[in-house]
């Protein structure tokens, strides 16, 4: 009997830990998926484009002592190698020999506990809907004319052009540019905001950017396309910068301009399912506006990581299947982009911190040119801001440097756990690591917070 006490509509980041989940809590669960399990973390998402990213790193690195001539059907099949080697923890045999019922095929709603799959019925007390998203394709005038990259088949291709353009300087479009930069491809990577990675905190971007026109991406900021066709084999894309006409001329074209929710064919519509064009609309419960039915990962928003996608599936198969409601927190949330040096980011930036505590706020800022480990790498630039409250609590931080994405975990553990960040002071660390920068920061707050106590302040006031 196709009957469950919870069925999973897709099995990426948030259908896999939302399918264990259900299963560690000793339930029937069915997984359905239209392709293979993973989703587009392993095969179009996070794995690939770091396994592309680490490729490339090695070899800038050696061509710094040797002339090296890459082969990109080499690159791509050793990025495919990674992908399968991921894929290999999450096979449906794998899911069928941990007890999850695996479903391949595309499911819809019939009503709020039944869905077809391709034909079959499938049954579920309560449902979660994890379809994630897909590239937003913009509607740029002669788009639908030419071919075009994505995230979803530039993985795939046998190999890469010589020369590209990159359409969008997100997260995606930045990491993407700087390692097919890295493997000798000609990259023009256009954004229309007056910066890549334009939600980062500004100075921090600003040298990421020279960063990446010194190793040879050209960069287009503040510049909108318009148009695109394809002459000879060649695309050019007609853009508008600061109200003048210009043609880039690449052999492709890849458009990383953000997504679009999966949430077309899913019958959303007929059992009243509230949707907008960001997603399925969802309370603090990750319950959809329709009961036992659920929702997360992509599809939802609000942050589009793996990692956000694992924390709301966990949190909404407990409030399906637990007598508790739990709401899901996004008070504490970090990311890292992962372009060389790596930007990585928890909380607020300064200026969201200024406007929202005007200032009640200080602003410590350290680089890594006087740490050791840094000294012991040649171009080792770096950067480590950290917002704090008037007492020292941790609002917010950005990193640009080596390992950004380890030092703002230790930063994402003081402001999670709520610790004053002068408390680090007395912790030790290695030497020499880049999270010692962290030491040196907690003492400045740490001497701050005695200023800043109020017997200190008047006994400081007599003195004066
Ligand atoms: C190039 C790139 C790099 C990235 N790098 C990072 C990174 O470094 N770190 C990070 O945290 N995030 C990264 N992300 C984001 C991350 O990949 C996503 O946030 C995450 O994969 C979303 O997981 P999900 O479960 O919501 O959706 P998905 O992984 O997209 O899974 C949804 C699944 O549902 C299936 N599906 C859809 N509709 C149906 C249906 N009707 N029936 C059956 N199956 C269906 C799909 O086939 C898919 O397998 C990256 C994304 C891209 C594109
Ligand atoms: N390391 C990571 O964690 C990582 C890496 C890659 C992707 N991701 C996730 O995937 C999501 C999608 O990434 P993305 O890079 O596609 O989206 P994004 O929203 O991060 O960036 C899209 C960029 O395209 C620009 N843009 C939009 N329309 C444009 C136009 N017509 N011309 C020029 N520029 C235009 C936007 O201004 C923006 O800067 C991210 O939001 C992130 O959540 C995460």
């Amino acid at each position: 009997m196709n009957q469950y006490d919870i069925v999973i509509i897709g099995a990426g980041a948030g259908g896999l830990t939302a399918a264990y989940t259900a299963k560690g809590f000793g339930k029937k669960v069915a997984l359905i998926e239209k392709n293979n399990p993973g989703g587009e973390c392993t095969w179009s998402g996070c794995v690939p484009s770091k396994a592309l990213i680490n490729i490339a790193k090695d070899i800038h690195t050696a061509k710094k002592y040797a002339d090296i001539k890459v082969d990109t059907e080499d690159v791509l099949q050793k990025v495919r190698k990674v992908i399968q080697n991921v894929y290999e923890g999450e096979t449906p045999d794998i899911l069928e020999k941990d007890g999850i019922d695996f479903i391949k095929g595309f499911a819809k709603f019939v009503d709020e506990n039944t869905l077809d799959v391709n034909g079959n019925i499938i049954k579920g007390k309560k449902i979660i809907i994890s379809t994630g998203s897909s590239p937003f394709i913009p509607p740029i005038k002669g788009l639908d004319k030419v071919n075009f990259f994505t995230n979803e088949n530039i993985f795939i291709q046998k190999k890469l052009p010589d020369n590209i353009i990159v359409l969008g300087g997100g997260a995606i479009g930045v990491e993407l540019s700087q390692a097919l930069n890295r493997l000798g491809i000609k990259v023009s990577l256009v954004e229309m905001m007056d910066r890549v990675l334009f939600r980062e905190e500004e100075e921090l971007v600003k040298l990421l950017e020279e960063k990446l026109v010194d190793e040879g991406v050209n960069l287009y900021t503040s510049t909108k396309a318009i148009d695109v066709n394809e002459v000879n084999n060649k695309i050019r894309l007609k853009v508008e910068r600061k109200n003048k006409i210009d043609i880039l001329e690449g052999d492709a074209i890849l458009l990383a301009l953000g997504r679009t929710p999966n949430i077309s064919d899913l019958n959303l519509g007929q059992i009243k399912i509230k949707f907008n064009r960001k997603g399925i609309e969802v309370n603090e419960y990750l319950e959809t506006s329709v009961k036992d039915i659920y929702a997360v990962g992509d599809v939802v928003g609000p942050y589009q990581f793996s990692h956000m996608a694992n924390v709301q599936g966990i949190t909404a198969v407990q409030n399906a299947l637990l007598p508790i409601n739990k709401k899901i927190d996004y008070s504490h949330v970090a990311w890292c982009t992962f372009c060389e040096p790596e930007l990585a980011r928890a909380g607020l930036t300064e200026k969201e911190a200024r406007d929202k505590y005007k200032d009640n706020i200080r602003v410590y800022t350290e680089t890594y040119n006087k740490l050791d480990r840094a000294k012991t790498k040649e171009d080792s630039l770096g950067i480590v801001k950290i917002i704090c409250d008037k007492k020292g609590k941790v609002l917010g931080a950005s990193v640009l440097g080596d390992r950004a994405g380890e030092i703002i975990s230790e930063i994402q553990t003081v402001k999670t756990l709520g610790i004053n960040f002068a408390k680090l002071s007395k912790v030790i660390h290695p030497y020499p690591t880049y999270s010692e920068i962290l030491v040196k920061i907690s003492k400045k707050v740490y001497v701050d917070n005695i200023l800043n106590n109020p017997f200190i302040k008047i006994i400081n006031g007599f003195r004066k």
